[in-house]
């Protein structure tokens, strides 16, 4: 992203509050000028002390020190000390509400932005590095707008002021240092250029470092169980190295600006003072004012290298605005004109008419899937891994949408409803179940926040979870930490079952889990899940033998494709791939309920 364009994004947000934003500015400019001005006053002092004196070692009749005049300067003294500090303060002020509330906005607008991306982003990216984009990038823009901005306006400001003295006190003299400016700010440019290619190295570099890291937190177990801590640590220890040589990099040569800065503006410095006192020597210049002057070098100098101190902080962040922004930039669900609505409740009548739906459209999946489902009825779609079963169902939920053909619900072409309100006629149980940090109550209510205690109660005895939920110490109060650790899986299981039957869909998906639970556990799933699809068209990723069997149809799936459909009974006759899956795998084994159909 171009820096102008960067720029224009962040003033974007600073804008809303531009009435508090140009407080701060004008704040900042009296405490500048306040600044400015305080080498002059000091120099009236020091010009008419210094003449004072001079005429009292002359023995100048009636001579003494003019104390009414110094009195005043001191009050002038006073008022700038006031301008200074009310500037500093105010400025302060304002711009910190500035700040805090447009990055406020900012980060609003990145979580709304994440509801509307589509799920394809989150499924290309890492959620590490996502993280950091909406975090630590967020971070760096505040503490560079919030800590930067007013020093970089006050050394601006401070340079322009002091520049303007210099050139009322003594343009002559002022012409030396002048020259100074333009080769300390192409100095500059040529090490900013470089340093901010290395900065937006540092921060891509550690959106990668968080990105693994947090891959790896999520996947400790695995990598514990297959004894891949060294790869683990060795992929982390050359992601980290990436990290500080770019780092290294950024702020060695960031780091270059003061030393070589610092030279041209002491060399300035000198050639000033030594035409500065032969000016006052030929009689052309005060001692105040050159004592003024020589005030003055140091007030362009520090400002100078204040603005290359600063450059690493606002680099860095300007390489996070632009990560932010592009982040807010990422294309977003497909809005198709709205024709269509459904309604409040729906019969749960499915079809698929000629689908065609590539992840990579260049390369499609499916080649053309048609079949429709009556209201009510349970479809179990089972097939070989990476079949397409959820992509079916990704599909179904307009996670992704089709490249052509049509999905109807209720004959409606879902593509002509808002995925929101099509989304409200849904219901999902997966397999990994979701659960947040809070308390059981809680996290069952999320199946419908406007349910009260009662019918959370009821819908936990429906899925079986009820007694379960009683037995933990706190019952429903009981907290569930962040990776829901301290409730096993077929019991989180049953908790996302009784979310689902809380919201009450119209239609359901279930992607029944692969993993084993005991026999008992297995059956309380079974029957919940049995109650839960009563009376509603269902979906089910099957692996459970007593739920194909019992299925109003069974989809078999194969490359992307349908290559067989009907019931149990139906496909037996075929005597085809659901056939032989059957005789291979189940014939033998076949038992009741916890039979799991392995591919
Ligand atoms: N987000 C994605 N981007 C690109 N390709 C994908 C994506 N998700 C799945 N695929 C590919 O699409 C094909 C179907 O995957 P899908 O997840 O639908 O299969 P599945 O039948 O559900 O498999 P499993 O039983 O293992 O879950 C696979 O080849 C998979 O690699």
């Amino acid at each position: 992203m171009k820096l102008t364009d960067v720029l224009q994004r962040l003033w974007s947000y600073l804008r809303v509050y531009r009435g508090q934003f140009i407080l701060s500015i004008l704040a900042t400019i009296v405490q500048t000028f306040a600044q400015a001005i305080e080498p002059v006053i000091l120099g009236l002092a020091i010009t008419e002390l210094s003449a004072n004196v001079l005429d009292i070692v002359n023995g100048v009749p009636g001579a003494g020190i003019n104390y009414s005049y110094i009195a005043w300067v001191c009050v002038l003294y006073f008022i700038r000390g006031m301008g200074f500090h009310g500037g500093q303060f105010i400025g302060q002020y304002a711009l910190t509400n500035v700040v805090q509330k447009s990055m406020y906005d900012l980060r609003n607008d990145i979580s709304n932005k994440a509801s509307r991306i589509p799920v394809s982003y989150f499924d290309a990216h890492q959620t590490g590095d996502i993280l950091a984009r909406m975090t630590n990038d967020v971070d760096a823009i505040t503490n560079a707008l919030q800590q930067s901005f007013i020093q970089l306006l006050n050394a601006v400001l401070g340079i322009a002021f002091a520049i303007t003295m210099m050139l009322i006190l003594d343009w002559k003299l002022a012409l030396i240092l002048i020259v100074t400016i333009p080769i300390s700010y192409f100095l500059a440019q040529i090490i900013l250029k470089k340093s901010q290619t290395a900065f937006q190295q540092q921060a891509d570099a550690l959106g990668d470092l968080f990105g693994y890291t947090q891959e790896q937190l999520s996947g400790f177990t695995e990598i514990k169980v297959y004894g891949k801590q060294e790869e683990s640590v060795s992929v982390f220890r050359d992601k980290n190295a990436r990290l500080r040589d770019h780092g290294f990099k950024a702020s060695f040569i960031s780091s270059l600006m003061m030393p070589i800065l610092g030279f041209v503006s002491n060399l300035a410095y000198a050639v000033t003072s030594v035409v500065g006192v032969l000016a006052v020597l030929a009689g052309r210049l005060t001692v105040g004012n050159l004592q003024a002057f020589v005030q003055y070098v140091w007030q362009i100098n520090q400002p100078i290298q204040m603005i290359t101190q600063l450059s690493g902080v606002i680099q860095s962040a300007i390489a996070a605005s632009g990560r932010v922004f592009e982040f807010l930039d990422e294309e977003e669900e497909y809005q198709m004109p709205v024709s269509n609505t459904l309604p409040d409740k729906v019969a749960g009548a499915v079809e698929f008419d000629h689908v065609r739906f590539g992840y990579d459209p260049q390369n499609p999946l499916m080649t053309d899937i048609s079949f429709s489902v009556n209201p009510g009825e349970t479809v179990a779609v089972v097939g070989p891994t990476g079949a397409g079963k959820t992509t079916l169902i990704n599909l179904l939920m307009r996670f992704y949408d089709v490249d052509s053909g049509a999905i109807k619900v209720d004959g409606v072409d879902i593509k002509t409803i808002p995925r929101s309100e099509l989304r409200k006629h849904f219901g999902m149980v997966l397999q990994d179940a979701w659960l947040y940090t809070d308390n059981i109550m809680e996290n069952l209510r999320f199946g419908d926040l406007e349910a009260n205690d009662y019918e959370v109660m009821e819908a936990a005895q429906v899925a079986n979870v009820h007694h379960f939920i009683q037995t933990l110490p706190g019952g429903y109060d009981m907290e569930i930490n962040e990776e829901a650790s301290n409730i096993s899986l077929g019991q989180k299981q049953l908790m996302t079952i009784a979310r689902a039957v809380l919201s009450d869909p119209d239609i359901l998906i279930l992607d029944e889990a692969t993993s084993s639970v005991d026999t008992r556990l297995e059956q309380l799933i079974q029957s919940a899940m049995d109650n839960v699809m009563e009376g509603r068209t269902s979906f089910v990723i099957a692996h459970r033998l007593s739920t194909i069997k019992n299925a109003d149809m069974i989809l078999v799936m194969q490359n992307g494709n349908i290559i067989e459909h009907g019931n149990h009974e139906q496909l037996m006759a075929q005597d085809g791939f659901y056939a032989d899956l059957y005789n291979s795998q189940f014939q033998k084994q076949e038992q009741p309920a916890d039979i799991h159909m392995s591919y």
